[in-house]
């Protein structure tokens, strides 16, 4: 296997399925653009659509490709940089966004995330209440999460928000970091090994884009035009991953930064309150007032909080889709990136008119 492709991530599991298609090559989704994808191969970079195949079997919108998707392709014959996706390879982790104006309809943001970096400040942006929500975001993808706690500079009682971070995020490692002293950033580099596909989340105004930026150079602000040879046009993308120069890529698209919490499935960010429900009386006990509930009992007893609890009533009645997991709500509720467009006809008429435009 060519070692850009294994620094883009493209492990075993991914080159085993991609055996399938023998004529096809893998690519790795980094921008997109409605229905007009930028890819990265082995070997280069080009622009990229799906096949009216591909188009027709499609249920629903995962069965589009996203950012940090593996896709196998199909270099298009008399276009050197404008290839073919026919296909997308088995997803092994997922961030879902509910789609604009649409009450049903889920948009994949990004997809095969091995990290996430969820970002909070140790200043104004500290809050318990915040982070497990991130939590639960990070958990229901699949990826696993790693707290990044940003602005060390600027907080006079590390120890002791570091304590409180221990009582609820369990199993989750916690890095400090400063831009100013640059504290943390190896360690938080360490995470980003050859192959792993990261992305950071969190608040405005944490200090995301300036991990990023101190990861990557200078390369995130750059924006590429991207150029439709064949017929001429052009349109604007900003590249969504990017490639870490010591290996790892680092996706940022501008969907990450408004994640929401799509699913109910929180037992892993709150495993105790998991566990205690699971003792209570009544299997649906709502942990309000029913007799032999163990959640209101651990509260009187001291070992939970009323506020945790709080937080987890809070968050169930948010998710959208209560009792799914991602993937099951990928699968059911995905169908509209395109159809905003009615297709990629009208896309392409689209892409078209606002060329002119300009
Ligand atoms: N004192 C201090 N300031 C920081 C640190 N990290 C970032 N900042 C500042 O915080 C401000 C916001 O940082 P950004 O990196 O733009 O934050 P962001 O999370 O990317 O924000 P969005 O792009 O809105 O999501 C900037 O003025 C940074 O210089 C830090 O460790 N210490
Ligand atoms: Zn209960």
């Amino acid at each position: 296997m060519p070692d850009k492709l294994i620094n883009l991530g493209f492990t075993d599991r991914f080159a085993q399925e991609a055996t399938l298609y023998p004529d096809l090559h893998p690519a790795r989704v980094i921008a997109q653009y409605k229905e007009l994808y930028r890819v990265a191969t082995a070997e280069s970079e080009m622009l990229a659509e799906i096949s009216g195949k591909m188009r027709h079997a499609a249920v629903d919108m995962s069965d589009y490709p996203a950012v940090g998707d593996f896709v196998m392709i199909d270099r298009n014959e008399g276009s050197q940089d404008h290839a073919i996706i026919h296909h997308t390879l088995t997803r092994k982790s997922v961030f879902i966004r509910k789609a604009a104006g649409k009450a049903h309809d889920v948009q994949v943001v990004a997809a095969n995330i091995d990290i996430v970096f969820i970002c909070m400040s140790l200043n104004n942006d500290f809050n318990l209440r915040r982070l497990e929500r991130y939590l639960a975001i990070a958990w229901d993808s699949g990826a696993t999460p790693v707290i990044v706690l940003t602005k060390a500079d600027l907080c006079a009682d590390i120890p002791e928000k570091l304590h409180e971070i221990e009582t609820i995020a369990f199993g989750v490692d916690v890095l400090v970091t400063s831009s100013l002293s640059k504290d943390g950033y190896t360690a938080v580099l360490k995470y980003i090994t050859l192959g792993q596909t990261v992305v950071f989340i969190g608040s405005s105004g944490v200090g995301k884009s300036t991990l990023i930026n101190r990861i990557l150079g200078e390369e995130l602000i750059e924006t590429r035009e991207i150029r439709r040879d064949d017929k001429g046009r052009h349109a604007t993308t900003n590249r969504e991953l990017f490639l870490i120069p010591t290996g790892g890529c680092i996706i940022d698209t501008p969907g990450m930064r408004e994640l929401g919490l799509e699913s109910a499935n929180l037992a892993r960010t709150f495993v105790d309150i998991d566990e205690l429900a699971a003792q209570c009386k009544f299997k649906d006990c709502q942990h309000e007032n029913e007799p032999g509930c163990m959640v209101k009992k651990a509260i009187a007893e001291g070992t939970l909080t009323e506020e945790r609890l709080q937080s987890y009533l809070k968050l169930k009645k948010e998710a959208k889709y209560e009792g799914m997991n991602s993937k099951q709500i990928e699968k059911e509720k995905i169908s509209t990136m395109f159809s905003d467009f009615g297709g990629i006809k009208n896309a392409k008429r689209y892409i078209k008119s606002k060329d002119k435009g300009k």
